[in-house]
């Protein structure tokens, strides 16, 4: 049988491995488990093929670091049979085109492809045993792991005990769609880091203290303003302290004494003091009022001209501001004056211990009912380890853990994996250490010491399983990337693909003969549009009242919304309620009920509160028992919000070109959609594109929930008591009785609402990609991790590292550090100014990740003149000389023979037409 690789192949026969062993509980009179079906090779098989000599698994004769040995073989792959088959049938702009854009049409479905020896080692050793797999970028780790979950459904292991996890969402649904085809594989679970924990601590979230399954904020708006929210607290609380100390002697004050203790023992001790301060606190008060005025008059004249007043430049987390700013204000005066008197009189004592703004900012979030996306990863990890009753459920249903790309873990993932295999081990690790590309944002580069140092036997062998050959790109792309990153000590790989270069001038050529254009994607992300935040903001209020986000979206978007002056008046209602309560934050929905019952309002702005809030309260109700795309549909039905669509009254400056990113999921494998279903697509279908798009994620993810979630939960502390269920939720289930049967659909449903919401939440912060075939994908190289395209393009100026997220600053060029700088703000400045050291090699690996996603062509722009904007106090354009990278030079210097330096453009022509000119290559 000729294999696909161009390889002899010999059907394993299973004395090449140790024979494998049943997982742990299984029976040990079991059946003897059978070998892989496999195709392998042996290594002397390997030996013997001329055209595998530079492929031996004998590492004394891997070629030097940075050095190619390209090969004259080349794999067979799908992609270069569709290059030469069926070719002359199809136009030939067609046929282009999907060689350039069909990524299916490149890969090798599990089943097809042959492993050799030390991949076949790697994914066949005991599925018991703790697995390392390192090595270099396209070497098939990620290959050997889907193999590895492949050979362990084979030994009987449960779908549904397996877990694998990785870093975004798109590789994710990529293990997922690789596994497609593999019995039972739909059952396994495939989740991002974050995405596991969320579904965990809302499973559990009374355990650390929710009230609700809580919501997930992330955007950098809602973080920035809780910051500013904790900052100000902070401060606040700090120069409290302070004021008790100066103002010790008072006998009217003690440790427990409020601002408005303070401030009544000035007024009475310090008039004068007192008096300076009121004055410029209620000057500023009076400045605030005066704005608010001119913004409702301009929003009454735009009314008045029936030009829609949008929402838009309104900041939805101004919510988040609970204390009152005036008192704040007035507070920091008074503390000022203070400081100056107490300084001129006698010698401040030194402060008591600081408030912490960490912590601080976790209450904010805490009091919202929310979690920080950042903090999922430390709240599972606490869960676990304060909960034995929850760790022992996670580890009995997740018995086989499976991470990709693990030189990304930061210590809150790998305690996490520790934790879940802690004593028993039956987890596997992938990752290459040439790619860790997160240090900025916590990623540990002693990851695989610290896997090591867990799961490693002490004295057993080594669980490390090293890859040695490369088979994504052609040689010279390689050679081109291990000389960019040649001082970081790449792990060596050797070639197995034929040289290619001479396609890469047949690439341009056909490209330009053909007319072809290329299609540039960079859409406004999915959950940035507008219809799509509102229609969020209904599902997230049905599973949290109390989300001050979502709640004032409602309030302001549906038809009958009330505008900036009810705001001004909820915001005044929750700061009364909170220091009536004593509390620090009181939810908009709790304000507004308090309003209702007794708020001075016109009638007209009554009567719609009424209305805003009876849809509110009744839309957790009407969620019970319904399946995220029944209620997203019912709760947009119910708001009115569909309708007004419909009429195309909302008069959006969100215009939406349907062929943009519309991807019809709602179709895609949903072939039994019932008519109630059917209906339910249409409607929203004619209302708006992206509402249907929204609905289809919702069945996809109710298919995908149902295949993960089946077995049977045991009763949370706080969840459902059981979650058996073997059909749709549309269907009824046939094998619960009465009431039972009723509870358990109702509460499942919320279960799966909540759910649904999180992974939203989670999808909107993740690397934002489109999942469309067609075109060219622009994004990052971060995004891009993982992946691979027949052809990339690089773009590099200056230095690749200086597109790091945080970028290097001389420590001089940083703002002077105040004095008393908080230690959060300081661990903050720490990652701002990491060593210029570990920044440039942190940009070296980024380098290496771009070029190593290339499989046969690799473009690489080098912009000599570009205007720029540039930070340095003030944003200013300017013209600045870009010298080329250093990657550039060194592939330049150390493999000449890989590339083809080519002027493509005058400075003037590119600036003028970036991004257009992308098209002419
Ligand atoms: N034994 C094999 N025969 C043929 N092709 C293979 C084999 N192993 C892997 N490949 C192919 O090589 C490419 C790279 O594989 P994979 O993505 O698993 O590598 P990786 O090591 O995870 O890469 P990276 O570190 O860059 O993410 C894929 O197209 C895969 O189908």
């Amino acid at each position: 049988m000729a294999p696909a690789n161009g390889a002899q192949v010999v059907q394993g026969s299973g004395s090449e491995f140790p024979p494998s062993t049943p997982p742990q509980g299984a029976s040990a009179s079991a059946a003897p488990v059978a070998t892989p079906q496999l195709n392998t090779i042996t290594s002397a098989e390997l030996l013997s093929q001329p055209e595998h000599s530079s492929t031996s698994t004998n590492p004394s004769s891997l070629p030097p670091v940075g050095l190619v040995t390209p090969t004259p073989v080349q794999p067979e792959r799908k992609r270069s049979a569709a290059f030469t088959s069926d070719e002359e049938a199809e136009s030939p702009r067609t046929t282009a085109k999907r060689r350039l854009f069909d990524e299916s049409a490149a890969e090798l479905t599990l089943k097809e492809l042959t492993l050799n020896k030390l991949q076949a080692d790697a994914a066949y050793s005991p599925v018991h045993e703790p697995s390392l797999i390192t090595a270099g970028a396209g070497s098939g780790k990620t290959t050997v792991m889907l193999q590895r979950v492949r050979h362990m459904l084979e030994q009987g292991v449960p779908p549904a005990n397996i877990l694998m996890v990785t870093f975004s969402r798109k590789a994710a649904d990529d293990l997922k769609r690789r596994l497609a085809g593999v019995t039972g594989a739909e059952k396994v679970t495939a989740l991002t880091f974050h995405s596991y924990c969320y579904r965990l601590i809302m499973r559990n979230y009374s355990c650390l203290g929710f009230t609700a399954a809580p919501t997930v904020w992330g955007s950098p708006k809602v973080t920035k303003a809780v910051t500013e929210e904790a900052i100000r607290r902070v401060t606040l609380e700090a120069a409290r302290q302070q004021a008790l100390e100066w103002m010790h002697a008072s006998d009217k004050l003690d440790l427990h004494s409020t601002w408005e203790d303070i401030l009544e023992v000035v007024r009475s001790d310090h008039p004068a003091i007192y008096a300076r301060c009121k004055d410029a606190a209620d000057d500023s008060l009076r400045r605030e009022q005066e704005r608010q005025a001119a913004r409702q008059c301009r929003i009454a004249e735009m009314e008045a001209q029936g030009t829609p007043h949008t929402g838009k430049g309104e900041d939805p987390t101004s919510a988040l501001v609970t204390v009152s700013d005036h008192v704040s204000v007035m507070c920091t005066l008074v503390y000022n004056a203070l400081y100056r008197h107490y300084m001129k009189t006698e010698q401040p004592t030194p402060r008591a211990g600081e408030p912490d703004a960490k912590i601080m900012y976790q209450d904010i979030f805490k009091s919202h009912n929310a979690v920080d996306f950042d903090d999922l990863l430390s709240l599972a990890v606490q869960l676990l380890n304060t909960h034995p009753d929850v760790l022992s459920r996670e580890r009995e249903r997740y018995k086989m853990l499976l991470v990709d790309e693990f030189q990304d873990s930061n210590p809150a993932q790998i305690g996490l994996v520790e934790l879940l295999q802690s004593g028993r081990g039956f987890v596997t690790a992938v990752g290459d250490s040439m790619q860790s590309i997160h240090g900025f944002r916590g990623a540990d580069h002693r990851s695989f010491q610290l896997f090591e140092q867990a799961f490693a036997p002490p004295q057993g062998p080594s669980i490390r399983r090293p890859l040695d050959v490369n088979f994504r790109s052609t040689p010279h792309i390689l050679a081109a990337a291990n000389a960019a990153a040649a001082e970081t000590q790449p792990e060596p790989v050797q070639i197995l693909k034929a040289c290619m270069y001479d396609k890469i001038t047949a690439l341009r050529d056909e490209l330009s003969d053909r007319g072809i254009e290329f299609q540039v994607m960079k859409e406004k992300p999915f959950f940035e549009r507008v219809i799509v935040k509102d229609a969020m903001a209904h599902l997230q209020l049905a599973v949290n009242l109390h989300d001050d986000v979502a709640f004032q979206r409602l309030l302001q978007r549906l038809p009958n919304r009330l505008g900036g002056q009810f705001l001004d008046m909820l915001r005044s209602e929750q700061a009364a309620l909170a220091a009536q309560r004593h509390i620090s934050h009181v939810s908009m929905y709790d304000a507004a009920v308090s309003l209702r019952k007794g708020g001075s309002m016109t009638p007209a702005m009554q009567s719609n509160l009424i209305d805003h809030l009876s849809f509110c309260e009744s839309a957790a109700a009407e969620c019970l028992g319904k399946s995220p795309s029944q209620a997203l549909y019912h709760l947009l039905k119910g708001s009115g919000y569909l309708d007004w669509q419909q009429g195309g009254q909302s008069g959006e400056g969100d215009a939406y070109n349907a062929s943009d990113d519309y991807e019809d999921e709602a179709s895609s494998g949903d072939e039994d959609q019932s008519a109630w279903s059917k209906h339910a697509a249409q409607e929203l279908k004619q209302a708006d594109l992206r509402l249907h798009q929204l609905y289809g994620m919702a069945r996809r993810f109710e298919r995908e929930w149902h295949d993960t979630c089946t077995e049977v939960d045991a009763p949370a502390p706080n969840g459902p008591a059981t979650l058996q269920r073997s059909a749709p939720v549309d269907q009824t289930p046939q094998q619960l009785p009465g009431d039972q049967q009723q509870r358990t659909i109702a509460e499942d449903g919320i279960l799966q609402l909540r759910d649904f919401v999180g992974r939203c939440a989670l999808d909107a912060l993740d690397l934002q990609t489109s999942k469309k075939q067609q075109g060219v994908y622009i994004g990052t190289v971060h995004s891009a991790k993982g992946l691979e395209w027949d052809a990339v393009w690089v773009r590099s100026h200056g230095n690749l590292s200086a597109e790091l997220p945080f970028h290097y600053q001389d420590p001089g060029d940083l703002p002077p550090a105040p004095t008393a700088e908080h230690p959060y703000v300081s661990n903050i400045r720490k990652r701002l100014t990491a060593t210029r050291e570990e920044h440039a090699a942190e940009g070296q690996r980024l380098v290496y990740v771009a070029l190593t996603r290339a499989r046969e062509h690799l473009f690489i722009f080098t912009m000599r003149n570009q205007q720029e904007f540039f930070w340095k106090w003030t944003w200013k354009p300017r013209c600045v000389y870009n010298r080329p990278s250093d990657f550039v030079k060194k592939i330049k210097e150390r493999a000449p023979e890989c590339c083809e330096v080519k002027v493509i453009r005058t400075p003037h022509e590119i600036r003028k037409r970036m991004p257009a000119t992308w098209r002419h290559v």
